[in-house]
């Protein structure tokens, strides 16, 4: 699974995004430190022709701006017309109706190859009642592999919950990461990056559940990494950005902690 970061390096897979205004930047450095190329948009004009040029694309509700939710659906459904894979990031699907019934529309009218999330806009998803605020998860693991494997059945896709622990399944093997550090809460924007990341190397592998696999992974263990003792929280994002700039095989070797269930 560790040598599909050598795979995105030399695909250079182009990355559209459907994104959210506040991280929209962010998503865009950490798909070139990676070795893919990002491509943000915003235009309904483009939709059909960008997304043929594209490897992947990746749709995230953040801002939920209403200008541009129509072209979401657009966008995936263009995504399931040329076969491209598709990850969905349902940012604060928990928080309010309005979210949870743009989401609902989504899975209804798009087919993603990936569904990515925090615990508890996934067990959201699955039904669960959860712990959240706005954007931010305050919800814990337990019910998690139940809610991703009744997910992942039911929609016929990879889902990921990230958190403490990451799970990713495809309805059928779970994988759980177990890097990672609580300062990855403290930055916004990490879950949609991690979203990128996916993106990344699902536009170099059609083996999914182990590209989105590494998509978290690369996120989890590369800010473990960065966060050397008494590094201020200013400082802990730069050197996130460094690592994964830096991260290869070799490293995914050494420090992954990864078990297949
Ligand atoms: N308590 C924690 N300990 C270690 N890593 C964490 C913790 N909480 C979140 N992470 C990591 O932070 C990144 C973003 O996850 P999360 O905070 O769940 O998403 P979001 O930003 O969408 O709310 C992931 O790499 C995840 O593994
Ligand atoms: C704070 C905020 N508000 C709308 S989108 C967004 C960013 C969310 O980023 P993440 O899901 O990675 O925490
Ligand atoms: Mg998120």
């Amino acid at each position: 699974m560790y040598s599909l970061i050598n795979k995105v390096k030399e695909i250079n897979p182009l990355v559209l995004h459907y994104t959210n205004e506040v991280t929209i930047n962010d998503c865009a450095n950490i798909t070139l430190a990676l070795g893919a190329s990002p491509l943000m948009s915003f235009s309904y004009e483009e939709v059909e022709e960008i997304v043929q040029v594209a490897s992947s694309v990746v749709i995230n509700i953040g801002t939920m701006k209403s200008s541009n939710l129509e072209l979401f659906l657009q966008a995936g459904k263009m995504a399931n017309k040329y076969n491209k894979p598709v990850v969905l990031d349902p940012v604060g699907v928990f928080a309010t109706k309005t979210r949870a019934n743009f989401v609902k529309r989504l899975l209804n009218e798009v087919r993603f190859t990936a569904i990515k999330g925090n615990v508890a806009e996934i067990k959201y998803i699955g039904g669960f009642d959860v712990k959240g605020k706005g954007v931010d998860s305050f919800d814990d693991d337990k019910n998690i592999d139940e809610a991703i494997k009744k997910i992942a059945n039911k929609l016929e896709c990879v889902v990921c919950a990230t958190g403490k622990v990451d799970s990713v399944t495809d309805g059928n093997r779970i994988i759980k990461i177990y890097n990672g550090t609580p300062k990855l809460k403290y930055i916004t924007g990490t879950g949609c990056m991690c979203a990128s990341l996916m993106g990344s190397y699902l536009g170099s592998s059609d083996k999914t559940l182990e590209a989105i696999s590494m998509g978290i992974m690369t996120m989890s263990l590369c800010g473990q990494l960065a966060d050397k003792e008494n590094i201020s929280i200013g400082d802990f994002k730069v050197e996130l950005m460094n690592n994964i700039y830096d991260l290869d095989e070799e490293k995914l070797n050494k420090f992954g902690k990864v078990e297949v269930i």
